[in-house]
């Protein structure tokens, strides 16, 4: 398959500060992915860089379920709290299974089921995604070492395999609440991630929620929630 391309570029101000927004695109299938990116990436230097997969209900609609959207707030604030560095929002939706999926998968986790357990009942494997292309977009931007931000081996293994030099991981623990204590487990004992449990301890919740300008000062109990 031909290569993804980048396409245009344009600026960008956020509550975060000013990006510029990077579009690529596959010349054949037409997917879509974006790049944030802030200051002079292509120095050679090491990049702060978080590889951010697709997730509309953490991202966009403020849902609990998972750690999403909190890890989008605190990259980029992280970023630009440097001056520097690149988010890849990659478009893979549902660890790739696409939205529609996987609110199939939750409906199975709403009885019983956990991510990985939902994923397989529907005939998915536990993680459909591909991050090579995120190894290519940094190609496209010049970008050959980083400072990752992420809890999963997999994207460093990926990017490593790549030629993508992964000279730190930086964590990326925010967001834990009762919610998404289950599905963080799950991606700890079942899939290999770096999750620091704040083992009810709300403190480091707390501290990211108020800290973060997306965020609450504290865990939203939903009105509804007995
Ligand atoms: N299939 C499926 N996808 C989910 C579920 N919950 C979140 N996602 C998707 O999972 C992706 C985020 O992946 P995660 O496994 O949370 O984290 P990660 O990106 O692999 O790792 P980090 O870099 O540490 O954030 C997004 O594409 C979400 O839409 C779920 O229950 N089922
Ligand atoms: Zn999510």
């Amino acid at each position: 398959m031909a290569k993804i391309q980048l396409v245009t570029e344009a600026n960008l101000p956020t509550e975060f500060g000013l990006f510029k927004i990077v579009g690529f695109e596959f010349p054949k299938t037409k997917k879509e992915h974006i790049a944030l990116v802030m200051g002079d990436i292509a120095d050679g230097k090491p990049v702060l860089a978080r590889i951010h997969s697709e997730c509309l209900t953490g991202d966009t609609l403020y849902s609990l379920k998972c750690d999403c959207g909190f890890q989008l707030a605190t990259a980029l604030r992280q970023i630009s709290e440097e001056g520097r560095g690149v988010l890849i929002y990659h478009r893979e939706e549902g660890r790739g299974i696409g939205l529609i999926n996987k609110i199939r998968a939750y409906a199975l986790q709403d009885q019983g089921m956990d991510t990985i357990e939902a994923n397989l009942a529907l005939g998915f494997a536990a993680d459909e995604r591909n991050f090579a292309v995120c190894a290519d977009i940094f190609d496209l931007l010049a970008v050959n070492q980083v400072r990752l931000l992420t809890n999963n081996p997999a994207k460093i293994d990926t990017m490593k395999k790549a030629g993508i030099n992964v000279v730190e991981r930086v964590p990326l623990n925010v967001g834990e609440n009762r919610y998404n204590r289950a599905y963080l487990d799950t991606k700890a004992k079942k899939m290999g991630h770096y999750i620091v449990h704040h083992n009810g301890d709300a403190q480091n919740t707390e501290k990211h929620f108020l800290s973060c300008p997306h965020c609450l000062s504290e865990v939203p109990t939903p009105q509804n929630e007995q």
